[in-house]
């Protein structure tokens, strides 16, 4: 198979390195164009616009015999070679980046064409975006993050299954193989599984975070890397994120270090709280771990109104600013 990939950071560059080591081609697209060029290096072929890309991958095409099998043969389809579509990744920053690239799309795609998106996009967006276009729209939550290289992604993907079946032999390379990969449903259905996906990790992380803490401040003088790589030989509790809690240890130290107490991030979080309260789902873990978030980026009115309340109602003493 031929793959477009438009989007090569961290994550694009990992989906054209799986692909290409399974033996597909790839023709690859970046604004950067030292990023197309490594991909080149590694193999792609590289495209200088996206225009360019899809007329690259439409000569492929054109020169490739057609492999459809299954549930494509639902779709009206003359059996010509000549009318098989092109198939595209995108894996560029949720947002207007998305829109952008599916802008210059637009006027190439047809309806044997399929789109992957495999970044963080709300599921909203998917579901205008898969209605807007004429190509099949695959909405694919990705995760795994870096270490996804080595291992494969776990990738959720919503939209026609047929568009799906299509691209499986991507999905089996770029995932951890067969198994972690599957259709969630219908458009969005990918995006919506993964935001309530990064909604879990914040509270797991948060989990970890006051655990570790209280260890951290409590009453034994403790090693934190030899706690949580004892946790993660056989306990209840043991976790990727946990294998990550011990590198973090190894790396940084038993007191992270230089380690600031600010966490980044929030988009994914903000829209897995959003839905549960449209949806009278609580969430409170997940909340929390939000709003520990943001509380850690800033210095709290409310808090400093707190503290001088006290003062007001029984004279306790206020601490000032260069106190
Ligand atoms: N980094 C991570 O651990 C994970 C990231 N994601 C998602 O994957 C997507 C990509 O993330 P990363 O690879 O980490 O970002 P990144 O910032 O490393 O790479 C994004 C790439 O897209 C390129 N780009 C931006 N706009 C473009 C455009 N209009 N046309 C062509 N190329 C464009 C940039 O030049 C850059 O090379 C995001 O939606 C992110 O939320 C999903 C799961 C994990
Ligand atoms: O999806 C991810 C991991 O699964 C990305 O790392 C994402 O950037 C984390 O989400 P946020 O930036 O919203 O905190």
């Amino acid at each position: 198979m031929q793959l477009g990939v438009i989007g090569l950071g961290r994550m694009g560059r990992i989906v054209v390195d799986r692909v290409l080591d399974a033996g597909h081609d790839v023709v690859a697209f970046d604004l950067s164009a030292e990023a197309t060029a490594a991909a080149a290096e590694a193999g792609a072929e590289p495209a200088d616009s996206v225009a360019d890309l899809y007329e690259r991958l439409s000569e492929g095409e054109r020169s490739e015999p057609s492999n459809r099998t299954g549930s494509e043969a639902t779709r009206e389809d003359d059996g010509s070679d000549a009318d098989e579509g092109v198939r595209i990744w995108l894996m560029v920053p949720a947002g207007d980046a998305v829109d952008a690239t599916l802008d210059d799309l637009e006027p190439h795609l047809t309806d044997d064409d399929v789109v992957v998106d495999g970044g963080n996009s709300h599921f909203e967006d998917s579901v205008r975006r898969a209605e807007a276009t004429d190509a099949a729209y695959l909405d694919c939550g990705t995760s795994g993050g870096p270490a996804g290289a080595e291992l494969g992604f776990s990738l959720m993907v919503g939209g026609p299954a047929w568009a799906y079946e299509e691209l499986t032999p991507v999905f089996d390379a770029v995932a951890t193989g067969p198994a972690g990969h599957d259709r969630m449903g219908e458009a969005g259905s990918g995006h919506y599984v993964k935001m309530v996906h990064n909604g879990v990790e914040y509270a797991l992380m948060q989990a970890y975070g006051e655990g570790f803490e209280l260890l951290h401040e409590g009453r034994y003088d403790l090693d934190l890397e030899a706690v949580a790589r004892t946790w993660n030989n056989g306990a209840v509790i043991r976790s990727w994120l946990l294998e990550l809690c011990e590198e973090a240890f190894r790396e940084e130290g038993n007191d992270l270090g230089d380690v600031a107490d600010r966490v980044e991030g929030g988009s994914t979080g903000t829209w897995t709280v959003q839905e549960a309260l449209e949806q009278e789902v609580p969430v409170p873990l997940i909340y929390q771990a939000l709003a520990e978030r943001f509380d850690s980026r800033r210095e709290r009115f409310g808090r400093r109104l707190a503290s001088r309340l006290r003062y007001g109602f029984g004279r306790h003493d206020v601490p000032r600013n260069g106190e």
